[in-house]
């Protein structure tokens, strides 16, 4: 019997609720999901930015890189599912295999585990043109259903924007908390505002801001060349009490080892000390 037949507008007379209790029960959301007898996941961090194109991606694999230096065990779950670049990035075109208890994540040259669904797809050029319910899905899937085995951390690489996949996640998925990739651009600027709003409305804590494409090093006198306008990101982490974890600048050499799909050889001190800040 659906909750709308069984309400009659009386009952929220005097309910500090009223109005709101189908919201409310939207934001609890559904139970959290468990993963398989032979994974443990410490951590569970999902990346997000406001909009696409910010170097979400680029931030989750220099996360995991920073983590693998401090040799944790380190995964990454692409849950971008129409627009995955994980995979790519490391070089890897590997199908993924599966057994009785779930699917295998396939592992990089540096030891990272990884799954998106360009490890399942026939071809990897073949576009994704599912509904929201099957993505939000198979995202579930990734959780619970791959064998990650023993995880300090698990990275998630997220779609763009405060769409059904983040909800689902921050729903579903225990994770600790988000960090938010942004750049010094101002239209990008105001849409992570949505992101830190989704988060602080769902209870999702902020681990704080990364800035991408901060500056760019001149190579000749060393000058920081602030391409994108003045960061303004201090403004927005003193705002909402957010630390912020890095600045990430322009980097032609991790451009090129991206495009060459040898993300695994990136060695950058850009993140170092993010471990104690999250
Ligand atoms: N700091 C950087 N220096 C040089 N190149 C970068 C940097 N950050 C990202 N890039 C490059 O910019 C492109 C876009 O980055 P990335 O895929 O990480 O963005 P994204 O935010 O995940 O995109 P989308 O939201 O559309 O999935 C990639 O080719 C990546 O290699």
């Amino acid at each position: 019997m659906s909750t709308e037949k069984e309400c009659q507008p009386s009952d929220c007379e005097g309910c500090a609720s009223a109005g709101n209790c189908g919201q409310e029960q939207q934001m609890k959301g559904p139970e959290k999901l468990v993963t398989g007898p032979s994974t443990e996941i410490k951590h569970a961090i999902a990346i997000v930015s406001g909009k696409g194109g910010v170097g979400k991606s680029m931030v989750t694999a220099l996360m995991a890189k920073r983590m693998k230096t401090l040799g944790k065990k380190v995964g990454i779950m692409d849950a971008d599912i129409t627009g995955p670049s994980i995979p790519k990035m490391y070089g890897i075109h590997k199908k993924a295999m599966a057994n009785e208890e779930g699917m295998i994540p396939e592992v990089t040259s540096d030891g990272t585990k990884i799954m998106s669904i360009n490890l399942l797809l026939e071809n990897q050029e073949d576009p994704v043109i599912w509904r929201s319910p099957i993505i939000t899905g198979v995202v579930q899937q990734f959780y619970k259903d791959v064998v990650w085995g023993d995880l300090d951390y698990l990275f998630i690489d997220m779609p763009p924007g405060t769409g059904d996949v983040p909800l689902t996640v921050f729903q579903t998925v225990p994770i600790d908390g988000i960090i938010i990739v942004t750049s010094p651009q101002d239209l990008v600027r105001s849409v992570v505002e949505k992101s830190i709003n989704m988060a602080e409305v769902m209870n999702v804590p902020v681990l704080g801001l990364v800035e991408n494409y901060s500056y760019l090093k001149c190579p000749d006198c060393g000058k920081e060349i602030a391409v994108f306008g003045e960061s303004k990101i201090e403004e927005l982490a003193k705002k909402h009490k957010i630390p912020i974890l890095a600045k990430v600048p322009i980097d032609a050499n991790i451009a090129e080892l991206v495009e060459e799909e040898r993300f695994a050889e990136v060695s950058v001190p850009y993140l170092d000390g993010v471990e104690k800040l999250i």
